[in-house]
């Protein structure tokens, strides 16, 4: 199913004014500090917050449509699931107020269930599931109604780091599958730039850069958006590969050992960042890495020695990419 595009200009005085466009398929991932203006944008598409402006789904405009009508899906932290109603009859509830059949309802339900892993709990009240199965009872109810916009508001947040990564990993087939247009809310670079398309920086209600996840992790065009996004991001075998600075290890000698991911390159440049000492090394591509003084001390760091960069496999989350580039 491939739905229609999005072409938004929304503005909500003195909280946000931005204006976005995302082909049918494309994950946007908004990543950007407190208060910036990502849950606003969510709220202003979904009608929980009056915007000026407008957000066209291919011919349609949403703003002109009662909030009931549009074709929008939400996962989102506030809008809980019914904790008087079973899994199955929380994800059919969406249908049955569009008014599809009690019996097709729960049939399409249940499909969903099955589909994020839980058709065994499909009788389950939602205080009797755990935060990742009714994060994925959320996504399967939004989801049933096969909307053309999808809005998800930190879905991963609050769970367990483990609970997180497998939520990360079906939340990303989900998103492959889906036709619409995904835009995910998130504070998390690392759930950025493994799911999304394409990331979305907003800074006090603006868009400060927006662009490919590799692109906006290589070249962050502003501090904070480097502070924002301080991963690395690596193209292997067609694929993209991101892990966080603090996982990298740094060496003097060439590492021994397998399950890593190793290159080597002069250091560049050296800067404080926290606790720690960001080091950057000109590695092609340019990598960087988190260490302690203490070890930048020990290592005799400076710009133009010579490092080893090692990371372990398992610190490495690697994500198809569509550009073949
Ligand atoms: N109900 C409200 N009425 C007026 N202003 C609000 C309201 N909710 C949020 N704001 C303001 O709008 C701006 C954007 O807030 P918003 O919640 O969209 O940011 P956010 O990027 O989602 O932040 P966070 O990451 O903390 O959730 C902030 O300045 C905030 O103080």
């Amino acid at each position: 199913m491939t739905g229609p595009g999005l072409d938004l200009a929304l503005t909500v005085p003195g909280r946000l004014d931005v204006a976005l466009r995302a082909d049918p398929g494309e994950v946007l991932a908004v990543i950007g500090p407190n208060g910036a203006g990502k849950t606003t944008l969510l709220h202003a598409l979904s009608g929980l917050v009056p915007a000026a402006g407008h957000a066209r789904l291919g011919d349609r405009e949403l703003l002109a449509q009662p909030v009931r009508e549009r074709r929008v899906g939400l996962v989102f932290q506030d809008q809980v699931l019914f904790p008087h109603l079973s899994a199955l009859e929380n994800v059919a509830f969406g249908l049955r107020a569009r008014g599809t059949p009690r019996a097709r309802a729960r049939e399409a339900a249940a499909a969903w269930l099955e589909r994020v892993g839980l058709a065994e709990l499909a009788g389950r009240r939602p205080s009797q599931l755990s935060g990742g199965q009714a994060q994925r009872v959320a996504i399967a109810r939004a989801l049933v109604t096969e909307p053309a916009l999808l809005l998800l508001d930190e879905p991963m947040a609050g769970l367990d780091v483990g609970v997180a990564a497998d939520l990360r990993v079906e939340l990303r087939r989900h998103l492959a599958d889906f036709g619409g247009v995904a835009v995910l809310v998130t504070h998390d670079a690392l759930d950025a730039l493994t799911l999304a398309t394409r990331v979305v920086v907003l800074e006090g209600g603006r868009v400060a850069q927006e662009g490919p996840p590799e692109e906006v992790a290589a070249r962050p065009r502003t501090e904070h958006v480097a502070r924002l996004v301080g991963l690395n991001v690596v193209r292997r075998e067609g694929r993209l590969a991101a892990f966080r600075p603090s996982d990298v290890t740094l060496s003097l000698e060439q590492p021994v050992g397998s399950a890593r991911l190793v290159w080597h390159g002069p250091v560049r440049t050296l800067a404080p960042h926290g606790d720690a000492v960001r080091v950057q090394v000109a590695a092609r591509p340019d990598l960087i890495a988190d260490v302690t003084p203490l070890a930048a001390r020990d290592l005799g760091l400076e710009p133009g020695v010579e490092v080893w960069l090692a990371v372990k496999a398992t610190a490495v989350a690697t994500y198809a990419t569509d550009d073949p580039a």
